[in-house]
């Protein structure tokens, strides 16, 4: 009997699988069908998604599987499938049906938002079956997806080297080098993921707040305002997440004719990648103010009776602008800026700051030049800052955090005044600023040499004989309070 061409593409096997066909699984398939040269069979719970992805794109040649053992049995062994469903009960569901059709040497990955300590769980559950599995952190929506994410990849180095033939062509390329690197063992992939997100939940929630100061504080229109976002976005301040800012503010509303963000509800929703950011730092004891002030604004943002009686809460409300010249009103455009510019560059402080921490928990050697260096283009925080972060780490005296970058430093030279400026003018005028304002007070701890903590640790020790150490002498002290209050040493 021969085979049609049909025929034989119907026998083929296919060498990767896509599992959940929604926003990011469809595009990152069909990133996978073009650049790898591979073929991709394709699977959904809601098999009819997958279905209509396949009809929707002829030319990627998808085989789509009615159920995991069906994916099984159409994929070339050892099997390698990606899922990209939604983070907790469906990424367990979906790796336990997997389990149970694939074999030894096959491998699992995860490409979803998962908080990391489950991806440790689950290659833990995993081992003895033989199945390798691999959290790997994606960046980049939907467009990213399709056209080159950033890919940060976690588990083991052979897990990595069967990984990297099949990712590095579909990933983003910075400067010609693909946006995708292993990470570390077991959560490190999606460790870093995770603190990406909270660094871009810092970021949006600056960036919203230079947009109130622009609006509430100059009274400018969103359409003005856009083209301030749109000139940022040609300088120092050039990232993904100003220029679509630019673009949401120049947008207008095809109903009603209203700018755009007049009609978008005030309250901002979380996946939890950014609570989860939050919550490592302090179980790391890692300041992390400006990420942990951005998951609590959200919060805020929704709480909706609370912010009804809020309203009736006495302060000053941002009323019709202050007639300033145009002067002194770019001028203030300019100090909002370099405010923004710093609040950014200290939000990348304290993630590389949680990442290094995490890796020392962890027992992961992260290269942070390297992750930076692949956050340079394809996800949602790419920057042109970070070319300057990646030439720090990769210096020949590698600084010992990112504070101490000759960067970070120049940024803060110039910076500080500015944001000092526009957070006072901001309180003056009741204009809620978090984000700003707990990076300059993150920024002023930082360059305190005695602050309140002195207190902290006598109150302790007045209450609970907490101890202290002593400014003068080396040693672990305690005083007598109850007592005749004499020192003793520990
Ligand atoms: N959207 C984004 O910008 C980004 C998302 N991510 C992460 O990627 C993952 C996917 O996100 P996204 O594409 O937006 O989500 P979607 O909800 O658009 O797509 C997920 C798809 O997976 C299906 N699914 C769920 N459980 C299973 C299962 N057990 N077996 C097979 N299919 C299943 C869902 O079906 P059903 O509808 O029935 O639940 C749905 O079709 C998430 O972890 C997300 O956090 C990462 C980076 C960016
Ligand atoms: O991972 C992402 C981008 O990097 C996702 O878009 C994520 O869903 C964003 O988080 P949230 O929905 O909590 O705003």
């Amino acid at each position: 009997m021969t085979l049609t061409t049909q025929g034989r593409g119907m026998l083929m096997k296919a060498d990767v699988a896509v599992i959940g066909t929604g926003v990011m699984g469809s595009n990152l398939a069909r990133n996978l069908a073009r650049q790898s040269g591979h073929r991709v069979a394709v699977y959904d719970r809601d098999v009819e998604r997958a279905q209509k992805l396949a009809a929707d794109f002829p030319e990627a040649d998808f085989l789509v599987a009615s159920d995991p053992a069906d994916l099984a049995g159409k994929l070339a062994e050892p099997r390698v499938a990606i899922l990209m469903v939604n983070a907790g009960t469906a990424t367990d569901s979906a790796i336990s049906d997997l389990a149970e059709a694939f074999a030894p040497e096959d491998i699992i990955v995860d490409g979803g938002n998962s908080h990391f300590q489950d991806t440790i769980a689950r290659g833990q559950r995993l081992e003895g079956t033989g199945i390798e599995f691999a959290g790997v952190g994606i960046s980049g929506g939907e467009v990213g997806a399709l056209l080159g994410p950033s890919l940060m990849v976690g588990g083991s180095d052979a897990a990595w080297q069967r990984l990297r033939p099949l990712l590095e062509p579909i990933a983003a390329k910075a400067k010609e080098v693909p946006c995708v690197d292993h990470i570390g063992s077991d959560g490190a992939g999606h460790f870093v993921k995770m603190v990406h997100n909270g660094i871009e939940y810092a970021d949006m929630q600056l960036i919203s707040e230079a947009f109130t100061l622009l609006r509430d504080g100059l009274g400018m229109a969103p359409a003005e305002i856009a083209e301030v976002f749109a000139e940022w976005n040609t300088g120092e301040l050039e990232s993904y997440l100003i220029e679509i800012t630019a673009d949401v503010l120049a947008h207008t509303d095809a109903e009603t004719g209203a700018p755009f963000i007049d009609i978008v509800a005030d309250a901002a929703k979380a996946k939890g990648t950014g609570a989860w950011t939050a919550q490592t730092g302090l179980a790391l004891g890692v300041p992390v103010p400006t990420i942990a002030e951005a998951v609590f604004s959200r919060s805020l943002s929704s709480a909706v009776d609370l912010r009804a009686e809020g309203l009736r809460l006495a302060g000053p409300r941002p009323g019709a602008a202050a007639t300033t010249s145009s002067d002194e009103r770019a001028a203030r455009i300019a100090e909002i800026g370099n405010a923004l510019l710093l609040g950014k560059v200290m939000a990348y402080v304290q993630g590389f700051h949680e990442i290094a921490a995490g890796a020392r928990e962890h027992g992961w050697d992260i290269d942070l030049g390297a992750l930076a260096g692949i956050w340079r283009a394809g996800c949602i925080i790419r920057a042109r800052l970070l070319d300057r972060i990646v030439e720090a780490f990769n210096a020949e005296t590698r600084p010992k955090n990112l504070l101490a970058a000759d960067y970070v430093r120049d940024v803060a030279e110039r910076c500080q005044e500015s944001l000092r400026a526009t957070v006072v003018r901001a309180i003056g005028h009741g204009i809620a600023v978090p984000g700003l304002a707990s990076t300059l007070s993150y920024y002023d701890g930082l360059r305190t040499e005695a602050g309140s903590a002195a207190l902290i640790q006598a109150q302790r020790d007045r209450f609970g004989s907490h101890t202290y150490a002593r400014t003068d002498r080396p040693g672990i002290f305690h005083t007598l309070w109850s007592g005749d209050r004499s020192e003793v040493e520990i």
